[in-house]
């Protein structure tokens, strides 16, 4: 399909993309380069200038790039208004609502008029109306836009466990370490094309170790994460065995997840075993290689990189 908004070249050209269940998949690009038009097509509220928009995923949960922050409605009213739209009982919006909103820990109150949240918390709520009834396609545009460490860490565990029940999730950003960590299959929108980009040749035979300790009781499951091994807990602390080229995006959703590091080592032969010994950093103190990236994993998503069986959601079609 392409999309164009006025004459002249079109922002997208001849961009193909199919989601799959079991996918986190990541659009990058430049500002401007077309990330949430293509997100906006797939979420079906813009139509492709040619080509076509096939399948039917389901419920889709959309995350707009530009959440109206500007309504009077309080986050509850307007959670209320639109769990109403998505076919909820008004009890089961309000419960859900309920749910989500403690579980995001919206500061300011689910009766504080939205325009008068702060731009995270507004971000909650819109986070919260796209996940009002379970999305089987979940579209988040830059949704950790705003969003404090805690609700960092929620919203990746929001999105393994979509995907890890068969659900698709496409999420646009910037941050090679949230890709990495989190995408199976990354794609870049550059010159209004789209192309899939080659992942760094897995090192399999080497692995990680760290060992974390939570900080908080509901700390983060960090058992769907691609390259996690295997997960061993004892008293409040767990030893986590996790792919080499995984284990920076794996201490990056922890530190924001509620956990803090007792150790890292590293058994790659190359590298001399490093422990090291109470290290709780925060987000800043990881991730120093960046572009970790890899797909599939143990405990996690499934069906990744074999092509959909069954395409939940396809746009594509000549210009
Ligand atoms: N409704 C619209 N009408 C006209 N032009 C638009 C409209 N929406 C987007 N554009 C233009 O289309 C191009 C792509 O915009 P889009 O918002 O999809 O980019 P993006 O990659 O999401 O950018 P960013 O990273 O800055 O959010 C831009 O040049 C933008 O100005």
């Amino acid at each position: 399909m392409s999309k164009r908004y006025r004459p002249g070249r079109p922002v997208l050209v001849d961009v193909d993309f199919t989601t799959a269940p079991g996918t986190v998949q990541a659009v990058t690009g430049g500002n401007g380069s077309g990330k949430s038009t293509l997100l906006r097509v797939l979420a079906g509220v813009s139509r492709p200038s040619s080509g076509t928009r096939t399948g039917d995923p389901g419920v889709i949960g959309y995350v707009p790039d530009r959440f109206p922050t500007s309504t009077r409605l309080s986050a509850e009213a307007y959670l209320a208004h639109m769990g109403r739209i998505k076919g909820l009982s008004t009890a089961r919006s309000a419960e859900r609502a309920t749910e989500l909103l403690t579980r995001l820990d919206l500061v300011g109150g689910p009766k504080t008029p939205i325009r008068e949240l702060s731009k995270g918390n507004a971000q909650k709520v819109a986070l919260a109306q796209a996940l009002l009834m379970p999305p089987r396609l979940l579209i988040l545009d830059e949704p950790w836009s705003g969003l404090d460490a805690s609700a960092h860490g929620v919203l990746a565990q929001i999105i393994v466990d979509t995907a890890r029940s068969g659900g698709a999730v496409v999420f646009t950003d910037h941050r090679e370490a949230i890709t990495g960590g989190l995408a199976t299959e990354v794609y870049r929108i550059e010159a209004g094309r789209l192309s899939r980009q080659a992942l760094p040749t897995r090192v399999h035979d080497t692995a990680s170790e760290v060992l974390l300790r939570a900080t908080r009781p509901q700390a983060v499951d960090l058992r769907g994460l691609a390259g996690t091994r295997s997960l061993e807990a004892t008293g409040d602390v767990v030893r986590v065995r996790v792919d080499r080229d995984r284990c920076d995006a794996l201490l990056l959703v922890a530190l924001q997840g509620g956990w803090t590091v007792d150790g890292v080592r590293h058994n790659d032969a190359a590298e001399p075993p490093n422990l090291l010994g109470g290290v709780t950093a925060g987000a800043n103190g990881v991730g120093g290689s960046g572009g970790v990236r890899g797909v599939g994993g143990v405990g996690g998503v499934s069906g990744v990189g074999s092509g959909p069986a069954n395409p939940a959601n396809q746009i594509g079609g000549q210009r």
